[in-house]
């Protein structure tokens, strides 16, 4: 499963040195990490949107779909900043085992 995000990962690497004018990726780079958020918080709209008019119509197509734009625009933001798919993957495979509950309860803040 994680081939994808690694593919994509590499994909997104090799754009950051591409032309602004074929690539939507470097277009985003282009424009500066302001518009990468503000396509990942539009994104993270059209989500909730998405998932809130699947409850009613039981019709998921647009949730994947608009939860796909939100993982790419997220990986966008992540290779901005120099991280990758494996930094997040790491994150949540060191949870495995850690109920939410206790993980919350552990915090200092
Ligand atoms: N997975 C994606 C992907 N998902 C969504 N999008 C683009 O994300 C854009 C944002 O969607 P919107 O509906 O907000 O579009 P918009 O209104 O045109 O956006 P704005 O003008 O508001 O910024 C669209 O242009 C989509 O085509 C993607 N663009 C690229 N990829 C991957 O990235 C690779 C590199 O893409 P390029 O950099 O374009 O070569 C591709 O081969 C794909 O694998």
């Amino acid at each position: 499963m994680s081939d994808v995000l690694e593919n994509l990962a590499r994909v997104l690497e090799a754009r950051k040195s591409a032309d602004p004018e074929k690539s939507y990726v470097a277009s985003l780079h282009a424009k500066g990490l302001n518009k990468i958020l503000e396509k990942v918080g539009e994104e993270c709209t059209e989500t909730l949107l998405a998932a809130k008019d699947a409850e009613h119509s039981g019709d998921t197509r647009a949730v994947i779909s608009e939860t796909a734009d939100l993982w790419f625009h997220s990986m966008v933001m992540l290779s901005s900043l120099g991280l990758t798919p494996k930094d997040i993957l790491d994150e949540l495979a060191g949870r495995f085992d850690l109920s939410g509950l206790e993980e919350k309860a552990s915090r200092s803040d």
